[in-house]
């Protein structure tokens, strides 16, 4: 299952990281279980999933910020990570210049901080302060601070998180441009349940547990998205179409297709149903690269 992925240049990559059936308990809840995927050089992995199924978590249990209580989780040796999480616990009323967040978690040499920061295209801002920073140029000067040690993998957590349409592209654009000229591996949470960025490889849909995967559908190609988003964003974003079976109730249960109610679903619960069927987008996914025991139907997003 945790095959090593092919690169743009059709080489299997060994995985930089990869989980095998990963759960986290906290408190006797299961936060995730049954997780799985891996990050090869070069990758771009996109997790989605609905406030609370898991993104973070299953990040967080990548790169070791939290322990697996369940499962494996194999990281290559002396493998470099820059992280951008999700929330930055920053006094805000304190004065903090763009440098000065650049070494906050360590020293870095001058010149691969400038390397950085005009990279993520904000060398100018060097000594502005942060709290004057816009929302899309704060989220380039944390992804500055994280590409400035030159890490092997870089995990975004909602790095569009706060910008409009027109910055989370130029984002997206900055995110493929790190991945190209570095190499690195990238593994992205999505804030949105349907649009990833375009040059993801594997999209990986959470609920608790991996409800399906695969590769985003080529439709940013197709004439009617162009037209809807322009060609610019069509380069850049592309729709995630999947089609559950089943639906997360509000107390944690969870109804099938048949109508049954279970207490849980697990990757081996049986039923799938995947591809054809989608929420209103004219595109069907027929890349998984994993068969999947059940899906989600659109009510169940927001569970
Ligand atoms: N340290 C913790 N202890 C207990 N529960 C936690 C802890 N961290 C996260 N959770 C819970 O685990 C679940 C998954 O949280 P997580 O942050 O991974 O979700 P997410 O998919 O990233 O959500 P969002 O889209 O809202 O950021 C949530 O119900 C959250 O409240």
């Amino acid at each position: 299952m945790l095959s090593p992925a092919k690169t743009a240049a059709g080489i299997r990559a060994e995985p930089l990281v990869s989980l095998e059936n990963v759960g986290i308990l906290r408190n006797g809840r299961w936060l995730v279980r049954g997780v799985d995927f891996s990050v090869s050089r070069g990758e771009i992995v996109t997790l989605i999933g609905p406030n609370g199924s898991g993104k973070s978590t299953s990040a967080k249990a990548a790169i070791g910020v939290l322990k697996a209580d369940e499962g494996r989780v194999e990281r290559k040796a002396g493998l470099k990570v820059g992280y951008v999480p999700q929330k930055l616990s920053i006094d805000w009323t304190l004065p903090l210049s763009v440098r000065r967040l650049m070494t906050l978690t360590g020293p870095l040499p001058e010149r691969d901080m400038l390397s950085a920061l005009e990279s993520a295209g904000i060398a100018h801002m060097l000594d502005a302060e942060v709290q004057h920073l816009s929302g899309g140029e704060f989220q380039r000067a944390l992804m500055a601070r994280a590409i400035a040690r030159k890490p092997d993998l870089l995990v975004l957590d909602e790095p569009v998180q706060g910008v409009d349409f027109s910055g989370e592209i130029a984002l997206y654009d900055l995110i493929k441009s790190i991945r190209n000229a570095t190499g690195c591996g990238i593994l992205l949470i999505s804030h949105d349940l349907h649009v990833v960025m375009a040059e993801t490889d594997t999209v990986i849909c959470l609920n608790g547990h991996v409800c399906c995967r695969g590769t985003p559908e080529a439709v940013s190609r197709s004439p009617e998205y162009v037209q809807l988003f322009g060609s610019r964003a069509a380069q850049t974003l592309a729709v995630y179409s999947h089609h559950h079976d089943h639906t997360h109730l509000p107390d944690g249960r969870v109804q099938h297709a048949d109508g049954t109610v279970t207490d849980h679903c697990h990757p081996d619960d049986g039923h799938h149903a995947h591809g054809d069927g989608h929420d209103g987008h004219e595109h069907g996914h027929d890349h998984t690269d994993h068969a999947h025991p059940h899906a989600h139907a659109a009510g169940e997003r927001h569970a």
